[in-house]
């Protein structure tokens, strides 16, 4: 695991890379789009192992990203836009569904995309959450309202066994950093909108490129 992933989570660092990720022309950086799943990912280690298989899988497809950004054909992946325009001009995208290319930047971030989802329907059931409410059942509905949806039986499974452990309300808004839980709710109402824009942006767009099913 790289040290980044194992520093302190910070919920206004995170809000501060997708803030970043949005080009006045509304270009979505994938440097920064992935360095705001690395600082997520900082909080799922920390809620002990049974969420490892899930940060394992977040991890490896930040780094799928992160190479191609490192790779000679880097300045293609600045954007998703650009991205997805270099992938689909070179044939580098399973669009009939063959399975050739199995870690095409387009295939990777549609699930991180999916997750997205999840994250945004998560942070607003918490943002609008009373004081008894669970985390759990906010993070299980959010779940099976989205990303459950792409998942077969053993993952969707996992992730439940996984959900049932997770902190209760309150020390889940401190493993956060952000202060009190009115400061928190605040942190909050600022970052769903900005994840929504994010994901709209990139949903119009593979909507556009057909790329809602690649393989
Ligand atoms: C203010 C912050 C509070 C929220 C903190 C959330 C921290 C979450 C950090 C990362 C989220 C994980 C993102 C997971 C990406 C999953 C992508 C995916 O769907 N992968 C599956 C398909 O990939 P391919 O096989 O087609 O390559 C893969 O099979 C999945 C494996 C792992 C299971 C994913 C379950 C995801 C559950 C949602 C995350 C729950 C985290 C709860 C923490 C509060």
């Amino acid at each position: 695991m790289a040290d980044s992933e194992n520093q302190k989570f910070c919920l206004q660092e995170v809000l501060e890379s997708f803030k970043s990720c949005l080009s006045p022309e509304k270009e979505i950086y994938i440097e920064h789009y992935v360095s705001g799943w690395r600082g997520l990912v900082k909080l799922l280690n920390s809620l002990g192992s049974l969420f490892g298989f899930i940060s394992k899988d977040a991890v490896s497809k930040t780094q799928i990203l992160m190479n191609y950004l490192k790779s000679e054909n880097g300045p293609h992946y600045a954007t998703v836009q650009s991205m997805v325009k270099f992938e689909l001009d070179n044939e580098l995208v399973d669009v009939d569904k063959k399975g050739i290319y199995p870690e095409s930047g387009c295939r990777t971030l549609l699930r991180l995309h999916r997750a997205l989802r999840w994250l945004q329907l998560f942070l607003e059931r918490l943002r609008t959450s009373k004081e008894d409410d669970k985390t759990s059942v906010m993070c299980r509905d959010a779940y099976n309202e989205s990303l459950a949806q792409h998942h077969p039986w053993l993952i969707r499974k996992s992730a439940g066994m996984a959900f049932y452990s997770l902190p209760v309300r309150l020390a889940f808004f401190e493993v956060m950093n952000v202060g009190t839980p009115e400061q928190v709710v605040d942190v909050l109402g600022k970052a769903v909108p900005l994840l929504c824009e994010v994901y709209q942006i990139t949903e119009e767009l593979y909507q556009k490129h057909n790329l809602h099913d690649l393989p």
